[in-house]
C-alpha cells in the first residue's frame, strides 16, 4: 500500500466559516477517493486566513478589557485554528467515508512542531495570515494595532509574521502509532503549533506560523511516505507564469526545478515555498516523490496522468 502525505491548500478550506463548511465536503470527495483506491492517507493542511481571524478576533477583546481578556499567544491562536479545521475536516471525511461504506476512524492530532529559537525567520515577519487589505487599509492596521504587513504575491497586502523552518514533530510517535492502527490522520496542521525546546524537557510556543508545506516535507519524511501530495489551485506548477509563454511543467529533476528556483520562476510566499518542500521531500531518500496539483486531480495525479511531479 502507498503512504501519502497530503498537504491541503487554502482552496480545500475556504477562508470563513462558511466557506469551511462547503469547501470541505469537497476536499473529503477527493480526499475519500484516494483511500478507496488503497492509499494510505495523512492529511495535513494550512491556516493562514483561520489564525488570522482568531488573531484579529483575540486582539479585539483584548482591546475590549485587557484585565478580563489577557492577550492570546499567536503560537495558541495556532493551536485553535488547528483544532477548528480538524474539527470540520475529520467530520466531513468520516461521513465521506461512511457514505461509501468505510468505516475507518478519522482524527485530529494536536501536534507540536519545534522550532529554532535563533531561527533568523523571527527577526524577519514573511507569513501571510489573515484576510486581504488594500495598501491604505494596511498601513492603517500596522500603525493602529503595530503589526508587520506586506504584499501578498501579487494579490493585496496581508498581515505577515514570523515563519521558521520546522525541525521536529513532538507527536511523531502518536502520528505514527495511529496510521498503525489503520486511522487516517490529520496532523501538523498550520504548519504545527510553533515551540521551542526549554528546560527540563518543556516546550514553549513561540509567536510564528510555521509554512504547512515545508512542515509536510518533514512529516512525510517522517512517517517514511512514499509521496508526498501538494494540493493547492493550480493543476501545474508553471513557467513564465501569468506571461503569454506559460508552460506547465510535468516531469520535473530535482535539478531541473533548482535551475528554474535560481531563474524566479515562482512567486515567493506563493509557489516557491511548495517547490522547494517539495524538492526537500523528493531529495531526502531514493525513490521519493513529490505531486505538485489541483486538488480536484489528486487522484489523477497520483494515477500519473497530470500535475507537476519533483523527483530526484
Ligand atoms: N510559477 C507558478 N506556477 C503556478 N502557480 C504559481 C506560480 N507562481 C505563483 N503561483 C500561484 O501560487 C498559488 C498557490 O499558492 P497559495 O495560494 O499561496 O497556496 P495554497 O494553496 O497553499 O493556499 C497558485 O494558485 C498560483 O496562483
Ligand atoms: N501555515 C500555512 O502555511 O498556512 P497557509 O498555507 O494558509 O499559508
Amino acid at each position: 500500500m502507498k503512504r501519502v502525505v497530503v498537504a491541503l491548500g487554502g482552496n480545500a478550506l475556504g477562508s470563513n466559516l462558511h466557506e469551511q463548511m462547503q469547501a470541505v465536503k469537497t476536499t473529503a470527495k477527493a480526499i475519500a477517493d484516494l483511500i478507496e483506491e488503497g492509499y494510505e492517507v495523512i492529511l495535513s493542511h494550512g491556516n493562514g486566513p483561520q489564525a488570522g481571524m482568531i488573531r484579529l478576533a483575540m486582539d479585539q477583546l483584548t482591546k475590549l478589557d485587557p484585565t478580563k481578556y489577557p492577550e492570546v499567544p499567536l503560537s495558541v491562536c495556532v493551536a485553535m485554528s488547528q483544532t477548528y479545521i480538524g474539527y470540520d475536516l475529520q467530520n466531513a471525511l468520516r461521513e465521506e467515508l461512511l457514505s461509501r461504506g468505510i468505516q475507518e476512524p478519522v482524527a485530529t492530532v494536536a501536534t507540536q512542531v519545534v522550532v529554532d529559537k535563533d531561527d533568523p525567520a523571527f527577526k524577519n515577519p514573511t507569513k501571510p495570515i489573515g484576510s486581504f487589505m488594500t495598501k491604505e487599509e494596511a498601513e492603517k492596521k500596522a500603525s493602529e494595532m503595530g503589526i508587520d504587513v506586506m504584499e501578498d504575491a501579487g494579490r493585496g497586502y496581508r498581515q505577515v509574521v514570523a515563519s521558521p523552518r520546522p525541525k521536529a514533530i513532538v507527536e511523531e510517535e502518536t502520528i505514527k502509532a495511529l496510521i498503525d492502527a489503520k486511522q487516517t490522520v490529520i496532523a501538523c496542521g498550520g504548519g504545527g503549533i510553533p515551540v521551542v525546546r526549554c528546560e527540563n524537557d518543556g516546550l514553549s510556543g513561540v509567536p510564528a506560523v510555521i509554512d504547512k508545506d515545508f512542515c509536510s516535507a518533514l512529516l512525510a519524511e517522517k512517517v517514511d511516505a512514499d509521496m508526498l501530495v501538494i494540493l493547492t489551485a493550480v493543476e501545474h506548477v508553471a513557467v513564465n507564469f501569468g506571461k503569454p509563454d506559460q508552460k506547465s511543467l510535468t516531469n520535473v529533476t530535482v535539478d531541473e526545478m533548482k535551475q528554474y528556483i535560481d531563474e524566479k520562476q515562482f512567486a515567493p510566499g506563493s509557489m516557491l515555498p511548495k517547490v522547494e518542500a517539495g524538492i526537500q521531500f523528493a531529495e531526502s531518500k531514493p525513490g521519493r516523490k513529490t505531486l505538485i496539483t489541483l486538488l480536484e486531480k489528486a487522484k489523477d495525479g497520483l494515477a500519473g496522468n497530470t500535475g507537476t511531479t519533483i523527483q530526484a
